[in-house]
């Protein structure tokens, strides 16, 4: 028997399609009464997981649970998780109820319930109109629909808010929480932070398969985000007393060093410790979406976020085939375009992405 908790919990989750290695030990859990995001950018393994979740794909090693138990093991599943992994697959000459009568009879529920779904979701109107003339909006409704047929108390869902309108994300947003907010359990993946930024209350941050953050998202904004540009007479040596004190630091390529989880004040104080003379210090606190594109190392293609603004130059961090300046976020500077291996100084424990955020 499953144990009722209403938690997945992810352990040592790995996957490899032949030589892709699509994830790499993810661990997590997803607590009841709060919605969390599973976030990252396009190829970083988020499908791959929720697959897994829902015992559609072996994992290579690792185990994923649902109330306890992988999902295969779940008796009556369709009353435990409530799933949408794409919001596709409707018969285009069926109408909504008649396509949510089907499962209804699959799964041996009352005749009403297809109704009372589609009042939840906001599509009682289009009860009689047929899937082949939905908007997209309408088809994520009616797979939102179909995902609550049997009164879940999970809900896993793969990019819902893909080609939403602004209303129809605030639609999604409140029924997100409310579903929550009743002790019951939301996982929702997405590639754009922003889109999620006001829904999920905790985040799974994934980037080329692994994990780079996990836990609330509050804390992520609070959290000491800055870093500081500075140019100084003797780099080196001020980045050997940095590594000394357990910091990092980078090269950009006109010279200056940009060193991330500090401000000015502590900068200039190991400088005058290194003897080395501060020619040019600039402080820069990052918002969330741009920690976001720092936790995934540059591999964050979503909205532009806002930031100080850093002079446009031919980018040679740009990867052969990749776009150079303009292709990156604006704001960011080039810092952020390339591997953080490729010109890192000190330390670097956590696969090159950002150790300090
Ligand atoms: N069946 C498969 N065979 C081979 N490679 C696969 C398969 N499924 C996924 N991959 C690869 O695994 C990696 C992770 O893909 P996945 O779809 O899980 O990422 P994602 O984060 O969900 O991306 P997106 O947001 O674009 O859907 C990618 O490199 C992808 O090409």
């Amino acid at each position: 028997m499953h144990d009722g908790s209403g938690r997945i919990l992810v352990q040592g989750l790995h996957k490899s399609f032949g030589p892709i290695e699509a994830v790499h030990n993810l661990n997590f859990s997803v607590e009841p009464g709060s919605v969390t995001g599973f976030l990252g950018p396009n190829g970083s393994g988020k499908t791959t997981t929720l697959r897994m979740i829902l015992g559609l794909i072996r994992p290579t090693s690792g185990t994923a649970y649902v109330n306890g138990q992988p999902f295969s093991r779940l008796p009556n599943p369709a009353t435990v998780v409530g799933a949408v992994l794409d919001s596709q697959g409707f018969h285009s000459g069926q109408t909504a109820r008649t396509h949510l009568r089907c499962y209804v009879a699959a799964l041996n529920l009352p005749d009403q319930q297809a109704d009372r779904v589609l009042e939840l979701v906001g599509l009682s109107s289009a009860a009689t109109r047929k899937t082949g003339g939905f908007s997209l909006g309408m088809r994520q409704r009616l797979a939102l629909a179909t995902a609550l047929l049997g009164d879940p108390g999970i809900l896993i869902l793969d990019e819902p808010a893909n080609g939403l309108d602004p209303e129809g994300i605030a639609w999604l947003r409140g029924f997100l929480k409310s579903f929550a907010s009743t002790g019951r359990t939301v996982l929702v993946s997405s590639h754009l932070l922003r889109e999620m930024e006001h829904t999920v209350d905790n985040v799974v941050i994934v980037s080329r398969g692994r994990c780079v953050y996990n836990g609330d998202l509050e804390q992520l904004r609070a959290g000491q985000h800055s870093r500081v540009f500075t140019r100084v007479s003797d780099p080196a040596a001020l980045v050997t007393l940095l590594n000394q004190e357990g910091m990092t630091a980078e090269y950009l390529p006109d010279g200056r060093l940009v060193i991330p989880g500090t401000d000015s004040g502590r900068v200039a104080d190991l400088a005058l410790r290194a003897g080395v003379a501060v020619q040019e210090m600039q402080d820069e606190n990052l918002d969330l979406e741009q920690i976001f594109f720092q936790l995934t190392s540059g591999q964050y293609t979503g909205a532009a976020p806002t930031g100080p603004a850093h002079p446009p130059t031919a980018d040679p961090w740009a990867p052969s085939g990749h776009p150079g300046p303009g292709g990156h976020p604006p704001g960011l500077g080039q810092g952020y375009q390339r591997t953080s291996e490729q010109y890192r100084y000190g330390q670097d424990d956590n696969g090159g992405h950002g150790g300090n955020v």
